[in-house]
Parts: C-alpha cells; sequence; structure tokens
C-alpha cells in the first residue's frame, strides 16, 4: 500500500512516516523547499520526498500523478494557534487553498485513494461544563482563526464524501505531545526551558502564558497509531474525537515537568505569551472512535513527559 503524508517533516507528519514503515507500507512525503528534513532524516532512503507547495495547484496535481497514493494523511497546516491570530488571511489560505488543492487533484486522477484529515479540537473552542466529555457531536464554537480553518477543512471533507462519493475521514484530534513537538508549543516550550536552565544557557527563570487552560494530552505515538487504524478502519464522511479522555491545567503539566528536572526553577507570567482568547477547557470522549476501532491511548503522560525532556537533553548534547 502506498501512503502519502503531507506535513512529513513535521512532528506528527515524521512519526507517523516510522509507524508505517514498521507497517510495511510504502511512504511518501510533501516537502517545502523551506522545510528541514531533520525529523526525517533517518527514514531516508525508505521515504520518498516530494518537493510541492500545497498552495500551488499545479505542484499539487503534478505530485498526485506521480505517486498516485492509496492513502493520503493530510496533516500539512499552520497549526500554532497564536500565529492565526497575527495572520488570519495566512492561516485560513493555507489550510484551506492545500486542502482544496489536495481534494481536487485527487478528484480529478480519479484514483481509488482514501483520505484522513487531521482536524482539531480547537474546533469546539468555547465549550460549556455540560459540554464535557466532548462527543463529536458538540457544537463548534471557534475562539480563533486557525479553529475557523479546521472546521472549513472538516466540512470540506464532509462536502466531497457526499459530492463526489469519495472516501474521506476526519479526525478531531487532542493535543498531542512529545518528542520533537515544536518548540512552539506549550509542553515543548516549557521542555526546552527546563534543559535550557539545566545546562546553564539561562537564568532559572522559566517564562509562561496562561497555566489555567486545561488541556487533553495524548502522546504522538499513541495519536499516530490511531491515524492508520482510522484510514484502515472508519466510516468515510464521519469525524472523530482522537484524545485521552482526561484533561490537566497546563500549571499541573509544567509541575510535572519541572519535578523531573534536579534544577531549582522560578516561574514567571510573560504577558506575550497570553492571548485574545483561551479555550478555558477541553476534554475529548473518543468511544465513537475506540468502538470503531479498538483503539485507545496506551502511553502514560508522565512518560511523555520524561521522553520529551530525553528528546531536549539530546538536542543540547
Ligand atoms: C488541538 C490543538 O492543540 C494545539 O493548540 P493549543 O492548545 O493552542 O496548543 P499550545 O501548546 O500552543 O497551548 C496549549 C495551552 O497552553 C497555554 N500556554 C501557557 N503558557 C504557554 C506558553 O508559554 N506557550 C504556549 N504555546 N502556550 C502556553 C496556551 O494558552 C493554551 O491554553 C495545536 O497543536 C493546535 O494545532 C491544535 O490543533
Amino acid at each position: 500500500m502506498k501512503a502519502l503524508i503531507t506535513g512529513i517533516t513535521g512532528f506528527a507528519g515524521s512519526h507517523l512516516a516510522e509507524h508505517l514503515l514498521a507497517h510495511q507500507m510504502e511512504v511518501s512525503g510533501t516537502v517545502r523547499k523551506t522545510s528541514s528534513i531533520k525529523h526525517i532524516a533517518h527514514l531516508l532512503p525508505a521515504v520518498r520526498l516530494y518537493e510541492c507547495e500545497l498552495t500551488n495547484e499545479a505542484n499539487v496535481e503534478k505530485m498526485i500523478a506521480d505517486v498516485k497514493p492509496d492513502m493520503i494523511f493530510h496533516l500539512a497546516a499552520q497549526s500554532f494557534v497564536p500565529k492565526s491570530w497575527e495572520s488570519p488571511l495566512e492561516t485560513i489560505y493555507n489550510n484551506i487553498a492545500g486542502q482544496i488543492h489536495l481534494l481536487e487533484a485527487v478528484r480529478k486522477a480519479g484514483i481509488n485513494c482514501k483520505l484522513l484529515l487531521a482536524c482539531s479540537s480547537e474546533e469546539y473552542g468555547q465549550v460549556e461544563t455540560q459540554d464535557i466529555p466532548i462527543k463529536e457531536t458538540t457544537p463548534l464554537r471557534p475562539l480563533n482563526p486557525y479553529a475557523v480553518s479546521k472546521i472549513t477543512q472538516n466540512y470540506l471533507g464532509y462536502q466531497y464524501f457526499r459530492s463526489y462519493g469519495m472516501h474521506i475521514v476526519c479526525m478531531r484530534t487532542f493535543n498531542h505531545t512529545g518528542p520533537r513537538r515544536g518548540e512552539q508549543f506549550v509542553t515543548s516550550n516549557f521542555a526546552r526551558q527546563i534543559v535550557e536552565i539545566e545546562r546553564g544557557l539561562k537564568p532559572p527563570i522559566l517564562y509562561v502564558g496562561n497555566l489555567e487552560a486545561k488541556r487533553d494530552f495524548t502522546d504522538v505515538r499513541d495519536v499516530v497509531r490511531a491515524y492508520r487504524l482510522a484510514i484502515e478502519k472508519c466510516e468515510p464522511g464521519e469525524v472523530y474525537n482522537i484524545a485521552s479522555g482526561s484533561s490537566r491545567a497546563i500549571g499541573e503539566m509544567l509541575q510535572t515537568l519541572v519535578s523531573l528536572s534536579s534544577s531549582t526553577i522560578s516561574i514567571q507570567e510573560d504577558p506575550a505569551r497570553l492571548r485574545p482568547a483561551d479555550v478555558p477547557e477541553l476534554i475529548g470522549d473518543y468511544s465513537k472512535f475506540h468502538h470503531r476501532t479498538g483503539w485507545r491511548p496506551e502511553i502514560p503522560f508522565e512518560q511523555t513527559m520524561q521522553d520529551l525532556l530525553s528528546y531536549w537533553r539530546a538536542e543540547f548534547s
């Protein structure tokens, strides 16, 4: 089976490539001119890379015609919420144009290809207490442009399924983390700061934003296993939550990380890290996906935090 991963050089993309190779799939992926291939260098030449800008229609059509994938995992996106406030149009444009080009290229090529769309728990946005744990039927009340872009990707997937009968499944993935997580995201940002403090590279002050928000974290390695099962077993046209089913405050997550270090660290709020609006609490109900595939998360949160710190310690060794 030929799998194509958009965003293969990124965090989830690189873990997914490893997972699919371990399941005897042929793996290809799209890279941008500006992408670093650091996270997948160890997988070359087993994975095939295609230079392709998803916002360039001709690029995408040519890539799909060349690869003729049996399945596509569409992960590439502008995924950092704060950037979506700074550049709302760029976020919406990148995320929507890229996906439309992909859907159109597959449709026009007339190939039998399953698609998985990586959407997001951010689509739920302002969740009311009675909505927790969040089911796929919970109303969508987006709080940032990124969330709007993901709702649009989600509904485009539904529309192409209905209009053309394409096999498209949509995952509303809650926060996920682990080794290689981009340093702008909270878990990696804090882990990196801790390691910099351990190495004496910065004073022992760790800068934070809103520590009150609660997030439902899953290990990236559990998430990519879910993605493979989803494309194999899920019903097209449907949307599925991928979550752990519990949440913790960002402050608790920080305490876990700090407890795994022997350094003495003081915490300081950096007002620049606060957002115009922050989703207060996300807890996902993943029972729909569990009933379909048998999946449940396996890696304990403390292990994920330990592995994330080990990743940053290795980066600074
Ligand atoms: C599911 C969803 O998951 C991710 O979106 P996110 O939840 O915005 O992720 P994050 O790691 O940037 O923030 C998590 C929380 O942590 C708070 N927070 C406190 N202090 C800092 C801080 O210093 N940095 C950051 N980044 N956040 C901080 C921040 O205010 C927020 O409440 C993306 O993968 C997105 O693509 C996606 O789809």
